[in-house]
């Protein structure tokens, strides 16, 4: 589509709103609660739950934010996804896709997003700079992924860059380990939210990451692969709830 008609779009002079401050309210889950339908480590997770119900469900639960997959080809998505959950939804939109080049920055704006992803293993410093103002500069949050310390330090640009995700699956061979998220937390400069992503399923493993930092939780399948994806939130969000409160936020 032209840039053109992008920017003609409904959702491009709206006001956003900010992934930051709702993983740091005050007595939040800090979920952010993703709707995939396949994932390349492990093939089709649910066809049929719909975006509509699953998406507000979510909210409803008490998720903090949302993240919608719009690739097709290896998450089962769509743009229409993320357009219909923001019709739902007034809450923060995390376009969860590898971002390589501006215009997927133009298109998340256009479609209702509030943040987008910048991945370091797939981009250069340079290029992470340049992405992450021009993200910035329509009013778009950036959440920087990392998977250890070395993507951390060249990447980490506080001029590009709101949030920083650890994300715990190795994007190699798909092995998942929490410890990745644990052990880098001490490591990410305070002035990001530091959120953890990939392999969360349990209260008690949102229970160690708080202690540690983290302020936002990605969790996907723990969600996705049951047949009513909002129900498996809402029982994690009362197990939340039950956890000591995470410490004020620096
Ligand atoms: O989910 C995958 O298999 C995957 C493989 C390679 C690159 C990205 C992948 N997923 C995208 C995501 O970021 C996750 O969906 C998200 O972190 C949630 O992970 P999970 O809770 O493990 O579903």
């Amino acid at each position: 589509m032209p840039v053109k008609l992008l920017e003609s779009s409904l959702y491009f002079n709206s006001l956003p709103v900010s992934l930051r401050q709702y993983l740091l309210r005050e007595n939040g889950s800090g979920l952010i609660a993703e709707f995939k339908r396949k994932s390349p480590s492990k093939g089709w997770i649910n066809q049929y739950a719909p975006v509509e119900r699953t998406t507000l469900g979510y909210m409803q639960a008490g998720a903090a934010a949302l993240s919608i997959l719009t690739d097709t080809e290896f998450f089962g998505g769509k743009n229409e996804d993320l357009t219909t959950a923001r019709r739902f939804n007034f809450c923060p939109i995390l376009r969860k896709d590898f971002v390589v080049d501006e215009y997927q920055i133009l298109e998340a704006k256009s479609i209702g997003a509030d943040a987008v992803l910048l991945i370091a293993a797939v981009l250069t410093p340079e290029e992470i700079n340049t992405l992450g103002r021009l993200a910035k500069s329509l009013g778009l949050e950036v959440l920087l992924e990392v998977h250890d310390g070395e993507e951390l330090a060249r990447s980490a640009n506080a001029d590009a860059v709101d949030l920083v995700g650890v994300n715990n699956r190795n994007l190699h061979d798909f092995s998942l380990s929490l410890d990745t998220s644990l052990q880098l937390a001490a490591a990410i400069p305070n002035e990001f939210v530091k959120v953890s992503e990939s392999g969360i399923s349990s209260a008690a493993a949102i229970g160690q990451l708080r202690e540690v930092g983290y302020r936002g939780f990605l969790l996907g399948e723990a969600f996705m692969r049951n047949a009513r994806p909002e129900r498996a939130c809402a029982a994690l969000v009362q197990e939340i709830a039950a956890l000591p409160k995470p410490a004020v936020a620096s």
